[in-house]
């Protein structure tokens, strides 16, 4: 017999095929494959619809709330603030580790990477998060660089998109030694995990030749994320932009051993290993004693491609949360979504109010010694 819900979902494909849904571009696809992206919206092209003509600025919620398709995604994505009980019932006995990506999630996207500053709401939010559950920022800046931004020193940090991640010593997988570095902070002793350590004097190449590259090209950006590179076309003219991506690909030619993604107007380059944002919780998980799937709940809150890797690892896990934040229907791994960094403080600000209700125990602080 057919169930209700089957006939739903029977539905929803249906209404999706119709709407022009398509998969989405996994993280690691190239940007060779991807045409015309500037004129596509902040999430490189990945929308299809009535949302299509967007360009650099978000709809008003008036619009998003009656537009049929965001309708029918939110469905499947359900907000997390409205699973608010359901989540924490699910919690019950559990751990949950907190992680956070920064742009788009902490901060709201600017036209300025320089300037993407968090406010000092999500600041007190996300250093209140950190109190009772550990807490990690995983971004696609350099670590010092969003260290800088977040400046919160009860947090975990991982920058250039997982590919250095600073955390406790604990014993990890043989293999990963060679990539490690003994670090003495605040903290105490520390490591650092660094997978993509003999790919710096390339990237230091790569940076230098494209910044003369992209010098003519008025609005171009070329930011030093350590272990990958960003060259922004947010402030790019319509015009200049296969001319931009042009002079990217000719650099990248003599790099083989180097990828190119698309973000939000954004071309991402990084070294071609497997490791990304999935690997970097993963990671985290293990090197916090948190890899216990059954006893934990990761709950992961991002907004681009690159946090896909991670919703990916969670679902895999079969415990823990997606959470996209996204203002437009899009394909996407997370179960849940959030509307934009305003409903993500929201959320943070309920999350910690809620483990701090029945809290008897002392904060994560004094647990683990960090400070905030
Ligand atoms: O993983 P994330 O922390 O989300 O980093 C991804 C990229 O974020 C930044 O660029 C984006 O935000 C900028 C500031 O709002 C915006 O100007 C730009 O258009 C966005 O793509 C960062 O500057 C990049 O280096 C990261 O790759």
């Amino acid at each position: 017999m057919t169930s209700d819900f089957q006939i739903i979902k029977r539905h929803l494909a249906k209404l999706k095929e119709a709407m022009g849904f398509q998969r989405s571009h996994s993280s690691k696809q190239k940007v060779k494959s991807i045409s015309k992206l500037k004129n596509n919206d902040e999430n490189g092209g990945d929308i299809h619809g009535s949302i299509n003509a967007k360009t650099t600025s978000d709809p008003p919620v008036s619009f998003i709330t009656s537009d049929p398709s965001y309708q029918t995604w939110m469905i499947e994505h359900p907000s997390a603030q409205d699973s608010f009980d359901r989540l924490t019932k699910a919690a019950k006995g559990k751990k949950i580790a907190v992680f956070l990506d920064y742009d788009g999630t902490l901060s709201p996207i600017v036209d300025d990477p320089d300037r993407a500053f968090m406010s000092d709401e999500m600041r007190a939010a996300v250093r209140e998060v950190a109190k009772y559950f550990p807490t990690a920022i995983i971004s696609g800046r350099s670590r010092e660089k969003v260290k800088g931004f977040v400046q919160l020193s009860n947090v975990y940090y991982a920058g250039s998109h997982g590919m250095d991640i600073l955390a406790p010593p604990r014993p990890v997988k043989a293999s990963d030694g060679k990539y490690h570095t003994v670090a003495h902070g605040k903290k105490g002793q520390e490591v650092l995990f660094q997978p993509a350590k003999t790919f710096l004097p390339a990237i230091r190449e790569i940076i230098k030749e494209l910044e003369v590259e992209t010098k003519k090209i008025q609005g171009a950006k070329v930011e030093d994320n350590r272990f990958c590179v960003s060259v922004h076309y947010r402030q790019v003219r319509d015009e200049d932009y296969s001319l931009l991506q042009k002079k990217v690909k000719s650099v990248l030619d003599n790099y083989p051993e180097f990828d190119l993604n698309e973000g939000k107007k954004v071309m991402e380059i990084r070294p071609s290993i497997e490791w990304d944002k999935g690997n970097a919780l993963e990671y985290l998980l293990e090197t916090l004693g948190l890899s216990n799937p059954n006893d934990v709940l990761p709950l992961y809150i991002g907004d681009d491609r690159t946090d896909e890797d991670a919703f990916k690892v969670i679902k895999k896990r079969g415990q823990g949360y997606p959470i996209i934040v996204s203002s437009i229907p899009k394909e996407t791994e997370a179960s849940y979504s959030l509307n934009d960094p305003a409903e993500v403080l929201t959320f943070l600000l309920r999350l910690a109010k809620w483990r701090k209700s029945f809290s008897s125990s002392k904060p994560l602080a004094q647990i683990w010694g960090i400070g905030n």
